[in-house]
C-alpha cells in the first residue's frame, strides 16, 4: 500500500497500515457538525469537569446512531474539534493500551489561561507530562486503595444519616407522606456534602434546612463554572468582548476558589496551632496533603477543588439511577434487601467488612454504571507519539472520543442491554456476560483512571445500603419511564420522583 495524502490533517496513512482516508469514504465517515447554533449549545453545555472528557460532545443518540452508520470507528467535527470517534471495546482498549506513560484526555486552554492570568498552579487536569503525573501521585495515596479510603467510612456515615434525616423529613412533608421529587437533586446535596467532608474536613451543611450562606456560594460557583466551561470553549476569543460568559467563567472560578482557600487556610491555621501546643495531628485527606509536603500550598488548593468537582455529580447520578430501577423492579429489590438484611441484621450500620460479603449490591451498582455511565464518553488526545488502531495510522496530537455508552449497550457484550440485569456480574449466575474487558469501564482505566473510584464506591455503598434497611423505593402510579440525556455527564432527561415507605 502507497502514501496517500488524506483529505485533512488529522490522519495520515504509511506503509502497511490502511489509508485513513478509507475513514471517510468506506463507510466509515466524517460527520460535519455545525457550530455555534443555539440549540447545539444548549444540548451540549458542559455541567462537570468531564467536559474535558467528552471531546467529541456528541448526543447519545447520535453517538449510537453514528455507530450503526459508520461502523467501530468514525472521524466528527464540532466546533472547533477534530475528533476520532472508536466504539467497540477492542478499539477503546487498543488506544488505551498506546496512551503512553502520561495520557491526556483532552486539552483545557481556557482552565490554563485562568490560572496563567491569577497566577495559580496549574493543577491535575491542565498539567501535562511529568507535572501531571507528580501531582496525580501525590493525590493517589488515601484514596485509590480500598483500605486506605476505608478510613473515610465514619465520615461517610455521618453524611448518609444526615441523608437518611433529610429523606424522612421530605417524605413527611410531601401530600402522600412518601415522596420526594427530584431525587437527584437532594443525592447532589449528599453527593457535595460526602465529598467536602472527606476533601475539606469541614461539613459545609448541604443537607441542612438552611444552607449557609458561603456553602450556597460554593455550589452556585461549581455549577456555574461547571456549566460555562464548554460555552467559553466553544466561542471565539474575540467574541468575550461581546458575549458575557468569559467574564462570568472568570468570576465563578475566582468565587470558587475563594470559598475553597478559606476552607484549606482554616485548617492550615488548626493543624499549625495543634503542632503548637504539641498535639498529635489527626485529619482525613486535606491533613494528608498538607503533612506529606508532596505538593505546594497552591497546588493543594487547586487539587482539592478539582477532585471537588470530579465528586459531586457523579455518585449522585449513579445513586439516582440505582434507586430508580430498584423502584421499578421488586424483585431486584427485594434480593438486594434480603443480601443487606442477612449480612447487616437489625439495621446494624454497615462496615467494610460487610461490603465484602454483599456481592449483589456491587453487582446492581456496576449494572448501574453499565447501563448509565455517568461518563459516558472519554478522551485521549496522542501526545507523545503515533498510534496505530484499527490498522489506521494516526498522527501525534490525534484526538479520539471513546465512545463508551455505546459499547456498554452493545448487545455483543451484553445481551437484551437495555435491561436493568445485575446477575450479569454475578460470579455463578446463568446470567453473567461474557464481555469485553473494555465493554463497561465506567472509572477509566491505566494511570489516568478515575482517582476518587474508591471514595465513590464507599459512598454509593454505605447510601444504598442504609435506604435499603429503612425504606422500600417504589414508583408512583403511572410514572413515565425516564431516558438519560447528556449534559457532558449522563443525566436523567426528567426529576426521578420515588416513593419512600418506611420499613418495619
Ligand atoms: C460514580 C462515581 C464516579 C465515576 C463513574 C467517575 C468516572 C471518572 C472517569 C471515567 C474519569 C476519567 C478517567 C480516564 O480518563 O481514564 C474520572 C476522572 C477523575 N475523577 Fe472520577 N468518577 C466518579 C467519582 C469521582 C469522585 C468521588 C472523585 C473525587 C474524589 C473523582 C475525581 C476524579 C478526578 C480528579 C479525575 C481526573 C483524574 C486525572 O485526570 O488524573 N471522581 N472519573
Amino acid at each position: 500500500m502507497t502514501t496517500r495524502p488524506f483529505n485533512s490533517s488529522i490522519t495520515a496513512c504509511r506503509d502497511k497500515f490502511k489509508s485513513a482516508s478509507s475513514l471517510s469514504s468506506s463507510g466509515r465517515g466524517i460527520v460535519e457538525r455545525g457550530g455555534g447554533s443555539a440549540s447545539a449549545m444548549e444540548s451540549y453545555s458542559s455541567e462537570l469537569i468531564y467536559s474535558s472528557l467528552n471531546v467529541c460532545m456528541s448526543s447519545l443518540t447520535a453517538s449510537l446512531r453514528h455507530t450503526r452508520l459508520y461502523g467501530p470507528i468514525w472521524r466528527s467535527r464540532f466546533g472547533p474539534f477534530d475528533v476520532v470517534n472508536v466504539a467497540t471495546a477492542e478499539l477503546i482498549a487498543q488506544v488505551i493500551r498506546q496512551e503512553g506513560r502520561y495520557p491526556v484526555r483532552t486539552d483545557l486552554p481556557h482552565w490554563k489561561e485562568y490560572r496563567d492570568m491569577r497566577g495559580q498552579a496549574y493543577g491535575i487536569h491542565v498539567d501535562t507530562g511529568p507535572e501531571w503525573y507528580r501531582i496525580r501521585s501525590a493525590l493517589n495515596p488515601k484514596m485509590l486503595k480500598l483500605k486506605e479510603a476505608a478510613a473515610y467510612a465514619p465520615i461517610i456515615h455521618e453524611v448518609v444519616s444526615d441523608l437518611l434525616q433529610r429523606v424522612e423529613l421530605l417524605r413527611l412533608r410531601s401530600q402522600d407522606q412518601a415522596t420526594i421529587n427530584d431525587l437527584t437533586s437532594e443525592l447532589y446535596k449528599f453527593g457535595f456534602e460526602g465529598i467536602s467532608s472527606i476533601l475539606f474536613e469541614t461539613r459545609l451543611g448541604c443537607l441542612q434546612e438552611e444552607i449557609p450562606t458561603d456553602t450556597l456560594r460554593f455550589i452556585s460557583a461549581v455549577n456555574d463554572m461547571l456549566a460555562l466551561s464548554e460555552t467559553v470553549l466553544f466561542f471565539p476569543r474575540w467574541t468575550r468582548h461581546i458575549l458575557p460568559f468569559w467574564k462570568r467563567f472568570v468570576q465563578a472560578w475566582d468565587d470558587l476558589n475563594d470559598v475553597a482557600r478559606h476552607l484549606i487556610d482554616r485548617k492550615v491555621k488548626q493543624i499549625h496551632d495543634q503542632v503548637e501546643r504539641g498535639e498529635q495531628v489527626e485529619g482525613m485527606y486535606l491533613t494528608y496533603l498538607l503533612s506529606s509536603n508532596k505538593l505546594s500550598l497552591g497546588e493543594v488548593y487547586i487539587s482539592l477543588t478539582e477532585l471537588l468537582l470530579g465528586g459531586v455529580d457523579t455518585t449522585s447520578n449513579t445513586l439516582s439511577w440505582t434507586l430508580y430501577h430498584l423502584a421499578r423492579d421488586a424483585e431486584v429489590q427485594n434480593r438486594l434487601y434480603n443480601e443487606i438484611a442477612s449480612v447487616c441484621p437489625n439495621k446494624e450500620l454497615p462496615t467494610t467488612e460487610h461490603l465484602t460479603r454483599m456481592p449483589y449490591m456491587k453487582a446492581v451498582i456496576k449494572e448501574t454504571l453499565r447501563m448509565y455511565p455517568v461518563v459516558p464518553g472519554n478522551g485521549r488526545l496522542t501526545v507523545d507519539s503515533e498510534v496505530i488502531v484499527d490498522n489506521y495510522w494516526f498522527p501525534k496530537k490525534t484526538q479520539f472520543h471513546l465512545c463508551h455508552y455505546a459499547v456498554s449497550h452493545d448487545e455483543s457484550n451484553f445481551p437484551e442491554p437495555e435491561r436493568f440485569v445485575p446477575d450479569r456480574w454475578l460470579r455463578d449466575s446463568p446470567s453473567r456476560s461474557q464481555h469485553h474487558p473494555y465493554s463497561s469501564v465506567p472509572f477509566g482505566v491505566g494511570v489516568r483512571a478515575c482517582v476518587g473510584k474508591r471514595v465513590a464506591e464507599l459512598e454509593m455503598y454505605f447510601a444504598l445500603s442504609r435506604l435499603m434497611q429503612h425504606y422500600e423505593v417504589r414508583t408512583e402510579e403511572g410514572a413515565p419511564s425516564i431516558q438519560p440525556k447528556t449534559r457532558t455527564l449522563l443525566i436523567p432527561s426528567k426529576p426521578i420522583d420515588l416513593q419512600f415507605i418506611p420499613r418495619a
